[in-house]
């Protein structure tokens, strides 16, 4: 046969979840089903590519590790050098989605195309979405034209792009946006691209899987109205190496705040600026003074997301300068 070959990697969620009845959409218990019984009922993939699968994990995704996130991007990174591997798909939990696959395109050097897939609603339910993603996600993988883009996200008909994505709403199955829009859709199997990534992934990371066996602790603390700093200084207290703020609005902290982050900084963790707002970009300089106070913005990135890229660039640098680039290239 000539069809392409994709091994598709399960690791639970939703999208291998199942209810008591077919009305339960929001209840049910998440990563049940094994992955050779989601490929067993889902018999069009046999005609689009040499399907198999790997059990990795069987979890939530709230409940991923780092040590998870390792084990998990080395696999794929093995993978991807099989020359009788053409495209990954990684079943995944919906909840933590954006954080797997922000990592993948930081860390794994492949041209082959990468899709990550979850679902919003059980295979038991009224129409679930877990069957078309899957598929969806399959063809893309499948497809000449989808290497290259960076580790890729197919839900509710769009190709988004790894990097951007977030989850969005806990309900609806157009669950997955991205302030920059979605890269392509996929309609009865066919690609349709619209726009390409900018920012630095995969093949031209300089961070690589193959090289990194530990990450970095790093926590993130919250910013809102009526704030203590309870939370901050027991996280610097812990061990971390670098603390990401969510702050309000650009970033913005509190002024009774302003002290207990620059003492962390002195005390030799980073300080990375972000945003609660989920879309937007922080603007350094901007609400605080980061040059004086040698703190790092997070760019675009939301908090969860900022705490992957501060992970991954611990592994090479402390160098704040050095961090500030990475956030503005990745
Ligand atoms: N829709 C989902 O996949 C959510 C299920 C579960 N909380 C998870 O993230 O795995």
């Amino acid at each position: 046969q000539s069809l392409p070959n994709v091994v598709i990697l399960a690791t639970g969620g939703t999208i291998a979840g199942a209810g008591a009845s077919a009305v339960n959409s929001a209840t049910y218990s998440a990563a049940k089903v094994p992955v050779d019984k989601l490929i067993a009922g889902l018999p069009e993939l046999s005609k689009v590519a040499n399907v198999r699968g790997e059990q990795v994990f069987q979890v939530a995704s709230e409940s991923l590790t780092n040590d998870n996130l390792l084990t998990l991007a080395k696999r794929v990174s093995a993978l991807s050098k099989q020359p009788d591997v053409d495209g990954i798909v990684i079943t995944h939990g919906t909840d933590t989605l954006e954080e797997t696959a922000y990592f993948l395109t930081l860390t794994v050097h492949t041209a082959k195309p990468i899709i990550l897939v979850g679902s919003m609603r059980p295979g038991t339910a009224l129409s679930a979405d877990g069957a078309l993603n899957l598929f969806n996600a399959v063809n893309v993988a499948a497809s000449k034209d989808a290497g290259g883009r960076g580790v890729l996200v197919t839900m509710n008909d769009e190709i988004q792009s790894g990097r951007d994505v977030s989850k969005t709403v806990n309900i609806k199955t157009e669950a997955f946006k991205s302030q920059w829009g979605p890269l392509g859709m996929i309609v009865e199997g066919r690609n349709y691209w619209f726009r390409a990534p900018v920012k630095r992934h995969t093949m031209q990371s300089e961070f690589d899987i193959d090289s990194i066996d530990a990450l970095p602790p790093v926590e993130i603390a919250l910013g809102y109205e009526g704030v203590a700093p309870t939370a901050i200084n027991a996280l610097a207290a812990s061990g971390i190496k670098a603390l990401v703020h969510a702050g309000t609005g650009n970033g913005s902290v509190a002024d009774r705040i302003v002290p207990v982050l620059q003492k962390v900084r002195a005390d030799g963790i980073l300080v990375i600026r972000s945003s609660r707002v989920p879309d937007g970009f922080v603007i350094r300089n901007a609400e605080q003074p980061d040059d004086k106070y040698d703190w790092v913005v997070a760019h675009d990135m939301r908090p969860q997301k900022a705490r992957i890229l501060t992970m991954v660039a611990l592994t090479k640098t402390k160098d704040t300068k050095e961090l500030q680039r990475i956030f503005w290239e990745y």
